[in-house]
């Protein structure tokens, strides 16, 4: 076996903080250097971080050079070991028997090997094993794999990048236009395969997040944004009654004046047993401390003209009683936002609540839906050919979650055609979001065009149902995504991949980017697909629970199944002694909309 390449990472707080305390990582590359001739071994140390460890795993295993990453540390039971968490997601294959086998081994040592939770797999042609974090256990852990290596390398073999060698000469030698997919599947024309990994769900959104750059840094722009004014700017009434100074305490008042809301405030002079009556909201007389409200008072005389003179106060006022002091909601020494919150009602009316007219930068994007067969809405029907609901659905989605759609357009299947609009779109925009094409079809464009346009595919096809051809790809700070052209997957995929990555560039917090998940129980059994499915279902409160009710056929043409849908229900894929989710089960769904609850029983 030609020299190996390996990947050495520590994964650990501490020697995060001070790498001369890292003995494994060292120990592992000493042990490597012994068993493998001219070996390289590329070493990093991270902390016990799981977006930090899948960046490393995830641009070594993208090294073609490199074969065999050996991670330390973070495989126990503490709340910081996330090491088999962040590892998982990105294996196409795990290998169970091998983490059993370095288990055996090292019980023969110590009890304690029941306490490692390390995973081995396979990702592209990299194996990747999770050995626990002491030194002893890695030479432990490193000896008992160590002559296994070599033929599970050959065994894995290189045929990603064969794959990747297949498709580059298809495509190079392919008549300018469109190759189909399952001609650029590993190997020959009867291999017909889509050459793109059905990536899960959670790694396709670590990519995203990992490509898309903050258009806006909102924290620079809005939450550390100091107000410029105090709210009230003015000591304020709080209710409709009379001010007066609280040293007159109760009994009878001569009327002065009235003052209204969007008064000046007034200085003039006031005694004891005088009093102004004033308008919630209206500014206090200078000299007035308080407001009695209408209700505790007695109206005793009026003057000639109707007006009231006198006024009996029933209750003792108290200096302050009903007032708002200057600044007392919102001063010039406090932050416009308490907290983050991007939500555009609330961005808005915060900003205009201290006269700001800042327009808050949006990521632009641009609808595109592609497929010969679509008609507008407005066109008469035509054989063969059907309505485009994509191009509707789509941008009312946007502006259902508070973004702009600034461009919409319809192609036809033609491969040239979508080049040019494409390329002339991202001029423009920072995100198109599209819907077809990206299948296995000859007229599926979509992908070959990305290539063409020196796009980088991040992922050609997710494990999930519906949505399994969305197409993430990515040049520069331009971000496409293929969405399959089914309405439905359109709709889920749009909802799970296109809105996260926008509200990410948009400048929000990570956490709140993707949709809020609940759980519910189910109010039916389902019977579950080969891949996650995500479920539309209406959502029924009962005596407090949350029930799902599944709404209908979920075959991903149907549109239909997104009326009343509250949530999608996020299943699992079926297994072999699991192929029903049975009614009463509890489930995660994710929330489509403010009002998840369609029935209340
Ligand atoms: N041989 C295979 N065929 C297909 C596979 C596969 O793995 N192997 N995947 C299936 C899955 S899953 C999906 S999802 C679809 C997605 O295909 P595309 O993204 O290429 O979408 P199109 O083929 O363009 O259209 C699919 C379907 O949706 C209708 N459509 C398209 N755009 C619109 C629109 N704007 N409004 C309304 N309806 C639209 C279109 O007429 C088709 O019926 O691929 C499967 N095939
Ligand atoms: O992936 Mo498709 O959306 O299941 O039909
Ligand atoms: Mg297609």
């Amino acid at each position: 076996m030609e020299s190996i390449t390996f990947g050495v990472l520590t994964i650990s707080d501490t020697c995060c903080q001070e790498p001369a305390k890292d003995k494994s990582g060292p120990r592992l590359k000493q042990l490597i250097a012994e068993s493998f001739t001219n070996a390289q071994v590329i070493e990093s140390i991270v902390p016990d971080e799981k977006d930090h460890i899948q960046r490393v795993l995830r641009k070594w295993i993208d090294r073609k050079e490199l074969r065999v990453i050996l991670t330390t540390g973070g495989t126990g039971f503490a709340p910081r070991d996330v090491t088999p968490e962040a590892t998982r997601p990105l294996l196409e294959k795990e290998c169970p028997q091998l983490s059993l086998v370095i288990t055996l081994e090292s019980l023969k040592k110590t009890q304690f090997a029941a306490l490692s939770r390390g995973l081995c797999g396979i990702a592209g042609n990299t194996l990747i094993l999770n050995f626990p974090g002491s030194e002893k256990a890695v030479k432990e852990c490193f000896e008992t794999v160590r002559e296994l290596l070599p033929h599970a390398l050959h065994l894995i073999g290189d045929e990603v990048s064969l794959v990747r060698k297949t498709h580059a000469e298809v495509q190079g030698s392919a008549p300018r236009g469109h190759i189909c997919p399952h001609k650029t599947g590993a190997g020959s024309d009867s291999d017909r395969n889509s050459p793109f990994p059905m990536l899960p769900v959670q790694e396709v959104l670590s990519i995203i997040f990992d490509t898309v750059q903050r258009t806006s840094s909102l924290d620079k722009i809005l939450w550390q944004l100091n107000s410029p004014v105090n709210i009230p700017p003015f000591r304020a009434s709080i209710k409709d009654g009379y001010a007066m100074k609280s040293t007159g305490f109760s009994g009878s008042k001569r009327v002065l004046g009235c003052i209204a809301a969007g008064d000046a405030p007034n200085s003039s002079p006031l005694a004891e047993d005088e009093c102004f009556k004033i308008n919630t909201g209206a500014p206090l007389p200078l000299e007035a401390d308080c407001v009695v409200q209408v209700e505790d008072t007695i109206l005793l005389q009026r003057d000639k003209h109707g007006g009231e003179s006198l006024v009996d106060i029933i209750v003792e006022p108290m200096a302050g009683l009903d007032v708002r002091p200057v600044g007392h909601d919102l001063s010039t020494k406090d932050r416009v936002f308490p907290a983050p919150d991007p939500s555009p009602v609330v961005v808005k009316s915060l900003l205009a609540s201290v006269g700001n007219r800042l327009a808050v930068p949006k990521p632009r994007v641009a609808i595109v839906s592609t497929g010969s067969e679509l008609l507008s809405p407005r066109d008469q029907p035509t054989p063969g050919k059907i309505f485009d609901s994509n191009t509707t659905m789509l941008a009312e989605l946007l502006l259902y979650f508070g973004f702009d759609c600034v461009h919409t357009s319809v192609l036809s299947d033609s491969f040239e055609q979508t080049k040019e609009s494409l390329s002339d779109l991202f001029e423009v925009v920072d995100f198109v979001i599209c819907s077809g094409g990206v299948s296995m079809g000859d007229k599926d464009f979509v992908k070959p065009v990305l290539e063409d346009l020196q796009f980088k595919l991040h992922c050609g096809r997710v494990n999930m149902k519906p949505g399994k051809p969305m197409t993430f790809a990515s040049r520069n700070e331009k971000y496409f995504f293929g969405l399959p052209g089914n309405p439905v997957s359109a709709f889920v995929t749009f909802h799970l991949f296109a809105l996260p990555a926008i509200r990410w560039a948009a400048g929000w917090e990570r956490q709140k980017c993707s949709l809020p998940v609940i759980n519910v129980k189910l109010l039916n059994g389902f019977y579950l697909d080969s891949r996650p499915e995500f479920v539309r279902a209406s959502v029924i409160s009962k005596s407090g629970e949350l029930y799902a009710s599944v709404n209908g056929d979920q075959i991903s043409s149907r549109l239909q199944s997104i009326v009343g849908a509250d949530v999608l229900i996020n299943l699992p894929a079926a297994t072999s002694d699991r192929p029903l989710a049975k009614a009463g089960e509890v489930f995660p769904a994710s929330v489509l909309r403010y009002d998840f609850i369609s029935k209340y029983e």
